[in-house]
C-alpha cells in the first residue's frame, strides 16, 4: 500500500535554505532541536560562560561549534548576523557587490612609485567575519611550508599532523562526471567527507574556450614546467596548475550552490545547533579582563564588552578559557588594548601593561594581488564561449608556479641568495620584527620552501562580460609590518601597516610575476581572445620593459592579498612569537588565539581551508585541556 507522506520540518528546512533562521526558530517552536541562541540582547544572558570566543568569524564559529558539544559558549561578535542577506549567501553576487558585512581599514601609507600610496583592505565584519565576503578559493598550505612553520617551533605543526584536521572541517564534493570531463580532479585520501565545510568545483565549472587557452598560454609561458594538478590540496600544489574547488555548498537537489561561509557552516545549519551557544552580535569586546597568579602568570578572567549601537557595557566571566578570534586586524588590538604587548609602547599610550610580549602586533604580513590587468575581448571572440556567456564566473584556471618554473635557476640561485643574506635592519626599525633572528631565520625557511616545492606566485585567469582578468599573487612575502593601536579608544581601528614590497626579494618576486602576466597577453591561443594593443590597453607593461617600467607598473598598481596573517605569531617566544604551539598565549594560562594572526608565514596561498584547519586543532587541544590530559 502507498501511502503519501509528508516532507519532514526538516526536509523542508534543508529545501528552504535561505529562510534558515525561520527554519530554525520554526524547528525550535516545534520542539525539535535544541537551538543555539543568537541575540543582540545582553540583558537576559548568563553572565558566566566556561569559554567565551571573542569574534564570530571564519575561525571563531568553527572552535565555538566544537566546544560547545559540552560546554556552555559565549560568542561576542561586533558585526550583525546577516543569515538571509542575498548578496552573502549567493557565491556569484558577492564580488563586487557591498553588503553591511563589506568594511575597509585605511592601512597606513604604503610604498608605491614616486612616494606612498594610500590603499584600504577590505575584510568581513558579521557572523561568519570575512569567509562571509570572500572570493571563495579554496587551496591548501603546501607540505614545504607546513614543515616550515613547524621549524619555527611549533612541533606537532607539519603537514601529516594537520592535514587530519582540515579534512575534519571538511565534506568534499568529488566533480561529477561534466565537471571531470572538463578537467576537474581530486585525490580522495587527502579529503573530508563529512565535515560542516562544503567544498566542491563551481557550477557551471568552466567557460570552454578560455579554460583550453589558459591551460595551454600557461604551458607554454611557464615552458611545459608546470603540470596538469591531480589535486591542488594535496600538499604539492609548486608546479602545478589546475581548476578550483571553492568553498561552496552545492545542494544536489537544487542543484545550485551557497557560500558554505563559517557561519553557514558551523551556525546555522539544523545539525550543528549546540545548547550550550549563545552568540552575541553587535557587540565590541572592548578588553580581555585578566588576573596574575601567584607565579607570575596572567589568567584571563572574562571580557568587557560594549554595544556598536552605544549603551551601556557588560563584564562576561569565563570559567575556563577565553578564545581571541578578532583575526589579524583586530586580535592584537584587543590585546594591547588589554596590556598585553610591548610594555613600552603600552605605557606610552597610557595603558598598563599586565604582560609584556613585545610579538604582538609584530610579523604582521599579506600577500600582493596584481589585479589590475583586464585584458579586452577581441571582437572577433566568442564571447559565450570565451567569458560563460558574460555570467560571473569563478576562477577558471589557477597556475602554482615554484621559483624554478618563473625565474629559471639562475633567478632562482640569485633569489635564494638575496633570501639567505637578508638584512633584517628596516624590518627592525619600523617594529615588523622584534629581533634580527626573526627574519633570518624566516627568510632562510622560505628558502627551502622554494627549493622542495611551494608555490612562488599564483596566477588565475577570471573571465568578465568584455574582458578577462588575469590575477597574479605573491604567496610568500618577506616584508614585514605592524598592528598597533594609537589610541585606548576600542572604537577606533588600529594602524595596520603591511610594508609591502619594502624587502628586496619581495621586489624581486612581484615583478617576475608582472613580467608574466605581461607575457601571458601576447601568447596564442590567450593572445588570440584579445584585442591586438591589449597589454597598453590593460596599461600593463610591454615585453622586454626593463626592471625599472616593471618596477613602476608594480608600485603603481598592486593592491592588498586580503589575506593578512601573523601579528600574534605561533613561533618561539625568544623570535617573537605570541602563542605557543597550544596556542597559548605565552605567560598565560587560559588565554588562546585561533584565527588567521597566529599563522606565522604566508603558506596558506588562499587562507581560509587552512584556517578551518587551525580552528578544528584549536579546539582539539582546548578539549583536552578540559579532559584533564
Ligand atoms: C575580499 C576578500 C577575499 C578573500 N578571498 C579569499 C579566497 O578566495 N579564499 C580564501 O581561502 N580566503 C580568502 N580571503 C581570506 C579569508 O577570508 C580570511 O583570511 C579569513 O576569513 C580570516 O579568518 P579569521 O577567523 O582570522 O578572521 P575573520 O573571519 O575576519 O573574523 C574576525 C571577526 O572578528 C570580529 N571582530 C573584530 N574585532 C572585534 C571585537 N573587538 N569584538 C568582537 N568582534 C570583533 C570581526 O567583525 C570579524 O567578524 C579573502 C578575504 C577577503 C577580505
Amino acid at each position: 500500500m502507498y501511502g503519501y507522506k509528508l516532507p519532514s520540518p526538516e526536509t523542508v528546512c534543508v529545501t528552504a535554505m535561505w529562510q534558515a533562521s525561520r527554519c530554525i526558530i520554526l524547528l525550535t517552536l516545534l520542539g525539535l532541536v535544541h537551538s543555539t541562541v543568537i541575540t543582540n540582547e545582553t540583558s537576559t544572558l548568563a553572565t558566566s560562560f566556561e569559554y567565551i570566543v571573542v569574534g564570530g568569524g571564519t575561525t571563531a564559529l568553527a572552535v565555538a561549534n566544537r566546544l560547545a558539544v559540552n560546554h556552555t559558549v559565549l560568542v561576542i561578535e561586533r558585526g550583525p548576523d546577516l543569515v538571509d542577506d542575498e548578496v552573502i549567501n549567493d557565491p556569484f553576487t558577492t564580488f563586487g557587490t557591498p553588503s553591511p558585512c563589506h568594511f575597509q581599514i585605511q592601512l597606513a601609507p604604503q610604498m608605491g612609485f614616486n612616494g606612498s600610496r594610500v590603499i584600504p583592505m577590505t575584510y568581513g565584519s558579521c557572523l561568519g567575519g570575512s569567509s562571509s565576503i570572500n572570493t571563495m578559493i579554496g587551496s591548501r598550505p603546501t607540505y614545504a611550508g607546513m614543515s616550515a612553520v613547524e621549524a619555527l617551533g611549533n612541533p606537532g605543526w607539519g603537514w601529516n599532523e594537520f592535514l587530519p584536521h582540515m579534512q575534519k572541517s571538511e565534506t568534499f564534493h568529488p566533480p561529477n562526471p561534466t565537471q571531470h570531463a572538463e578537467g576537474a580532479n581530486f585525490i580522495a585520501v587527502v579529503h573530508g567527507f563529512d565535515g560542516p565545510v562544503g567544498v566542491s568545483f563551481a557550477q557551471p565549472l568552466i567557460a570552454p574556450t578560455l579554460q583550453d587557452a589558459a591551460k595551454n598560454t600557461t604551458n607554454t609561458v611557464f615552458e611545459g614546467a608546470v603540470a596538469l594538478s591531480p589535486d591542488m590540496g594535496d600538499g604539492f600544489s609548486g608546479g602545478h596548475y589546475s581548476s578550483y574547488y571553492h568553498h561552496i555548498h552545492f545542494n544536489d537537489t537544487l542543484q545550485m550552490d551557497r557560500r558554505s561561509s563559517s557561519a553557514w557552516s558551523y551556525l546555522y545549519p539544523q545539525d550543528q545547533q549546540r545548547v550550550g551557544l549563545t552568540v552575541l552580535v553587535g557587540h565590541r569586546v572592548n578588553t580581555i579582563l585578566t588576573s596574575t597568579e601567584a607565579g607570575g602568570n596572567i589568567t584571563a578572567t572574562g571580557v568587557l564588552v560594549e554595544p556598536i549601537a552605544g549603551g551601556t557595557a557588560s563584564t562576561f566571566n569565563s570559567s575556563r578559557e577565553v578564545v581571541l578570534s578578532a583575526g589579524a586586524l583586530y586580535s592584537p588590538a584587543i590585546l594591547q588594548r588589554s596590556g598585553i604587548g610591548n610594555a613600552t609602547f603600552l605605557e606610552s599610550l597610557g595603558i598598563e601593561p599586565v604582560l609584556d610580549l613585545p610579538g604582538v602586533g609584530a610579523n604582521f604580513q599579506d600577500q600582493i594581488l596584481l589585479t589590475n590587468v583586464s585584458f579586452p575581448l577581441a571582437p572577433s571572440a566568442n564571447i559565450t564561449n570565451v567569458t560563460g556567456g558574460g555570467e560571473v564566473l569563478l576562477a577558471v584556471v589557477v597556475a602554482h608556479p615554484t621559483a624554478i618554473d618563473t625565474l629559471g635557476s639562475n633567478g632562482t640561485s640569485a633569489m635564494n641568495t638575496l633570501l639567505r643574506n637578508i638584512s633584517a635592519e628596516r624590518a627592525l626599525s619600523t617594529g615588523g620584527i622584534v629581533a634580527s633572528d626573526a627574519l633570518t631565520t624566516q627568510a632562510a625557511l622560505i628558502a627551502n620552501a622554494y627549493e622542495i616545492d611551494h608555490p612562488l606566485i599564483e596566477m588565475f585567469y577570471t573571465p568578465g562580460p568584455t574582458a578577462i582578468n588575469v590575477w597574479a599573487q605573491s604567496v610568500l612575502p618577506l616584508s614585514r609590518g605592524t598592528i598597533r593601536i594609537n589610541t585606548t579608544d576600542p572604537s577606533v581601528d588600529p594602524i595596520a601597516d603591511a610594508q609591502y614590497l619594502t624587502t628586496e626579494v619581495d621586489m624581486v618576486v612581484a615583478v617576475a610575476a608582472a613580467r608574466r602576466v605581461s607575457s601571458i597577453a601576447v601568447t596564442p591561443p590567450f593572445s588570440e581572445l584579445l584585442i591586438e594593443n591589449a597589454l597598453a590597453e590593460a596599461g600593463v607593461p610591454q615585453v622586454g620593459a626593463t626592471d625599472d617600467e616593471v618596477s613602476e607598473w608594480v608600485l603603481s598598481t598592486y593592491t592588498p592579498g586580503t589575506h593578512p596573517v601573523g601579528s600574534n605569531s605561533m613561533m618561539q617566544r625568544e623570535l617573537g612569537g605570541v602563542v605557543s604551539p597550544e596556542l597559548l598565549v605565552y605567560g598565560t594560562t587560559n588565554l588562546r588565539i585561533a584565527d588567521a594572526s597566529i599563522v606565522p608565514l604566508s603558506v596558506f596561498p588562499h587562507t581560509t581551508l587552512g584556517l578551518y584547519g587551525v580552528a578544528e586543532k584549536a579546539a582539539e587541544m582546548i578539549l583536552q585541556t578540559a579532559a584533564g590530559n
